[in-house]
């Protein structure tokens, strides 16, 4: 009686991505003793840089290894990564959803003939 249902779990998706960079921006002048993503903007551009390279390495090698759960962590931490590198560097995530929606549709082997052409 007038018990309400439980609400439905939100499912995770990729909408967590604008919230997580509205996240990495406000870290800019934090502690880096308490923030990885403070210790990470005080080490510099080209180190950030290096730590993207290293976790897209680590995912491709688990998608070899056929391991999911293991690229799922790994595809985290890339795409963690890359969003403090767009931070650092002043990119706007809106930027690349711009330059993916003007993709969109266009296969991609239609898009390499009309560079050749
Ligand atoms: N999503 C992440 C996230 N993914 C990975 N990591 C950290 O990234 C690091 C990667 O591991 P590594 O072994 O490569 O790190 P490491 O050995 O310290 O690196 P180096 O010495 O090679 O530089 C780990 O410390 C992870 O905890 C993250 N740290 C933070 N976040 C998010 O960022 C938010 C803000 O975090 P803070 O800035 O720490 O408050 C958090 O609430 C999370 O939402």
């Amino acid at each position: 009686m007038g018990d309400k249902k439980p609400a439905a779990p939100v499912q995770p998706s990729a909408e967590i991505l604008d919230r997580l960079f509205v996240t990495v921006q406000a870290r800019k002048g934090a502690d880096p003793e308490s923030s990885y993503t403070a210790k990470l903007y005080s080490r510099g551009t080209a180190k950030i840089a290096q730590k993207v390279g290293e976790e897209a390495v680590e995912a491709i090698l688990e998608a070899v290894r056929g391991d999911k759960a293991a690229l799922a962590a790994e595809s985290a931490d890339l795409l963690y990564h890359l969003l403090v590198l767009w931070a650092d560097t002043g990119l706007d995530p809106a930027d690349v959803w711009s330059k993916l929606a003007q993709r969109e549709g266009t296969s991609g082997i239609d898009e390499k003939k009309s560079r050749k052409a």
